[in-house]
């Protein structure tokens, strides 16, 4: 029996967010996660899927001929063998990327692959899951992302920059909007006014396609 992953959607699109935001990307959606976020776009990734061997998963990503592959789900990380998927990328010469929440361990992740770890604000209603642990193994080629759904959720994003040093210790410091939780202009202008060393975003591929799932 090879090892398996239960998959939701492999595709292929312009990475919405992160520092590659813009380029075009494969992704493959891990099934299931163990959180709740009030804000998930992604809940039709909570459950279904298909278990899929790694060399069948290997051999979809390999037809679009990408540079970029993005791991994502669901919560990637709840699959062990998402450790040897990931793997498997760079040996092919991928350059991959993990979007996590943060509330697993990170410390067995190819240290090829930038990990984008959520830490998620109080407005997720998730962050006592947030994994701390997780913020003294980040390096310069992984990203900290905060997805922002208030002021308050702002204010508290600020102190953890500030208290963990978030802008030395990773590549990049990401601040998103909460799809139509918070205005976005306000977002951008707090980061202004504060002249915060953060990356602010929006969600490209729902500027283009909205809110389609495999886009
Ligand atoms: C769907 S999650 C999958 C990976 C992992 N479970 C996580 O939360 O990072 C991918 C990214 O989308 C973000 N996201 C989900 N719903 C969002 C929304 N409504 N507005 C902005 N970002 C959102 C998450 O916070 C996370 O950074
Ligand atoms: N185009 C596009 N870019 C993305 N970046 C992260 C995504 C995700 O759902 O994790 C995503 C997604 O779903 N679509
Ligand atoms: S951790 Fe990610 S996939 Fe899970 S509910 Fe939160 S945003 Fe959605
Ligand atoms: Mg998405």
């Amino acid at each position: 029996m090879q090892d398996t992953l239960r998959i939701t959607e492999v595709f292929y699109s312009l990475q919405g967010e992160t520092r590659t935001a813009g380029l075009p990307t494969v992704f493959v959606r891990l099934t299931g996660c163990p959180l709740r976020c009030q804000y998930c776009d992604s809940a039709y990734a909570f459950s279904g899927g298909t278990l899929r061997t790694l060399d069948d998963i290997l051999e979809q990503v390999a037809g679009f001929r990408p540079r970029y592959v993005c791991v994502t789900g669901g919560e990637p990380l709840a699959q062990p063998n998402v450790l040897p998927l990931l793997q498997r990328l760079c040996d092919a010469g991928y350059e991959v990327s993990l979007e996590t929440s943060g509330a697993l361990d990170i410390a067995r992740v190819d240290t090829r692959v930038s990990r984008v770890v959520d830490l998620k604000t109080p407005g997720s209603e998730e962050s006592h899951r947030n994994r701390y642990e997780n913020i003294e193994l980040l390096t310069r080629n992984d990203q900290v992302k905060f997805v922002i759904c208030s002021r308050e959720d702002y204010d508290w994003a600020v102190s953890k920059l500030i208290q963990y040093n978030l802008a030395e210790r990773a590549g990049e410091v990401l601040f998103s909007p909460s799809h139509h939780q918070v205005n976005a202009t306000d977002l951008a202008d707090w980061i202004v006014a504060d002249n915060l060393p953060v990356r602010f975003q929006l969600q490209l591929h729902k500027l283009l396609w909205n809110d389609e799932p495999g886009r």
